[in-house]
């Protein structure tokens, strides 16, 4: 019987049934043996065991030892690219889907350099006015990992596509795109969506410029409205928000109207730009005078506009001057005032739709164009009265001014609101505008002194 390798071939053969014993000198040198393998063991029974065994034992000792190296290989690459890298995904329900495949397209377009062999194609076909119709081609990144460089940094892209599932609405399989870049470079994917969402809206011949809420939000509470208008409007808004059931209900489009109308720099654009921003909106600003422009583009564009968007159309007074359109160079513009009427009629979707009107001249637009269900609520926006005058004053003012004291500005505010009130009751205004411009270039107390010489 072969003896235990652990044993040395002096120790005495294990008679079979009684357990192992050792003689002194063989246990001493039998425990030197294990105490310089860092474990001591004495007079302890060792069993022998044959050596295909000790094999076997070994060798799955060794599959052992892979698989908790493989683990932890894993377990640390896992916890690595955690900590190095960052993903974001994007399906198809979402709009951003859309526009970064026609990004990765143009770019791939542009500079070629998709780092893929597996492309697909998409085709679009425009049908023109005389019947005949154009197919325009374009290769985007198929499904499976794509790689390029963007502003400098390296971002795999991962296109996956669902075959066992598909949107019921509209029968495309769901699709995923992953992007994945190291962590450091995070910031660019807002940059990334956003080059890419206003490259979709330019595609959309150019006439939406979009004013995203990604940037820096104007507080609404900075506009200083009259008593009570801003939050008529911000009421009206929210309530027409919270029932768009109660309008699919009854059929009527989704969709609402506001003019806001009155001088020169009263604060109608600024009001609506804060309070997109208060609710998360995008404004979508539409230049009536646009070059090229025409009704069929027009009635594109209002039925095209994206989600969770305000449309805005400034100075419409000018933009219609008896129902044809002109522009100050005497251009006429191909956009028909009923052509106009018509798109803004047409401006009805699932989504909610809200228009702004702006005007300084309320007294020159159409009845048609103001009637109820194009505009449904009116408000003037009017130059600065005294506690307006007074707000702006203490927003410039009040707890910033090292010179003057609490107490000096109170009084400075109070000597303002009665010069306004004064200049008021003698026909005379000042706008908002003029006042701030004011306030920005003077202390309180010269801005308070010289206020007179902005009336007119
Ligand atoms: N009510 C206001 N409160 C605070 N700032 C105002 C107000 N009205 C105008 N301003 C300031 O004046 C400038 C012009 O404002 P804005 O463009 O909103 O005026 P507007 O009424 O849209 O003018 P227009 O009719 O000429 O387009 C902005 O810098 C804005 O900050």
């Amino acid at each position: 019987m072969a003896t235990d390798q652990v044993l040395s071939t002096a120790e005495p053969k294990r008679a079979i049934g009684r357990p192992v014993t050792y003689t002194d000198s063989n246990a001493d040198r039998h425990e030197a043996d294990m105490v310089g393998r860092g474990s001591s063991v004495k007079n302890e029974c060792f069993p022998k065991r044959s050596p295909y065994f000790q094999a076997g034992f070994g060798l799955m000792a060794m599959g052992v030892g892979l698989t908790a190296l493989r683990q932890g290989v894993t377990v640390g690459s896992t916890a690595l690219q955690r900590k190095l890298l960052v993903s974001l995904e994007i399906n198809n329900k979402d709009k951003a889907y859309e526009w970064f495949l026609a990004w990765m397209a143009h770019q791939a377009a542009a500079a070629g350099w998709i780092k893929s062999h597996q492309l697909s194609v998409e085709t679009t076909v425009e049908q023109r006015k005389n019947g005949s119709s154009s197919a325009a081609f374009r290769l985007v990144a198929g499904p499976g990992n794509h790689y390029f460089r963007y502003k400098g940094a390296w971002m795999q892209m991962k296109r996956e596509r669902e075959t066992r599932s598909m949107q019921m609405m509209t029968g495309t399989p769901w699709e995923t795109v992953t992007l994945t870049t190291l962590s450091r470079d995070r910031t660019l994917f807002n940059q990334l969506l956003q080059e890419a969402r206003d490259m979709a809206m330019q595609s959309q011949q150019g006439k939406l410029v979009i004013h995203t809420g990604m940037g820096n939000r104007r507080p609404v509470k900075s506009v200083v409205l009259a008593t009570g208008v801003a939050e008529k409007i911000e009421e009206d808004i929210k309530a027409f928000l919270s029932r768009r059931q109660w309008y699919a209900d009854r059929g009527i489009p989704y969709r609402r109207g506001y003019l806001l109308h009155g001088p020169p720099g009263s604060g109608k654009t600024s009001f609506i730009q804060a309070l997109a921003g208060s609710l998360s909106y995008d404004i979508c600003v539409l230049n009536l005078s646009e070059r090229g422009l025409t009704d069929d583009k027009l009635f594109h564009l209002l039925s095209n506009v994206p989600e969770r968007s305000f449309i805005l159309m400034e100075d419409v007074d000018a933009a219609f001057n008896k129902r044809v359109q002109t522009s100050e160079d005497g251009y006429q513009s191909s956009v028909t005032f009923s052509g106009f009427l018509n798109a803004l009629d047409g401006v009805a979707s699932g989504e909610e739709r809200i228009i702004f009107l702006t005007t300084n001249h309320v007294e020159k637009l159409d009845p048609a164009l103001i009637r109820p269900g194009r505009v449904d609520l009116a408000e003037l926006i009017d130059d600065a009265q005294p506690d307006q005058a007074r707000t702006l004053f203490e927003h410039f003012y009040a707890g910033g001014e090292p010179a003057a004291s609490e107490v000096d500005i109170d009084k400075l505010a109070e000597k303002l609101v009665q010069i306004v009130q004064s200049e008021w009751d003698a026909g005379r205004r000042v706008s908002m505008a003029a006042l701030q411009g004011h306030f920005i270039r003077t202390d309180a107390r010269t801005a308070v002194e010289t206020c007179h010489v902005l009336f007119r």
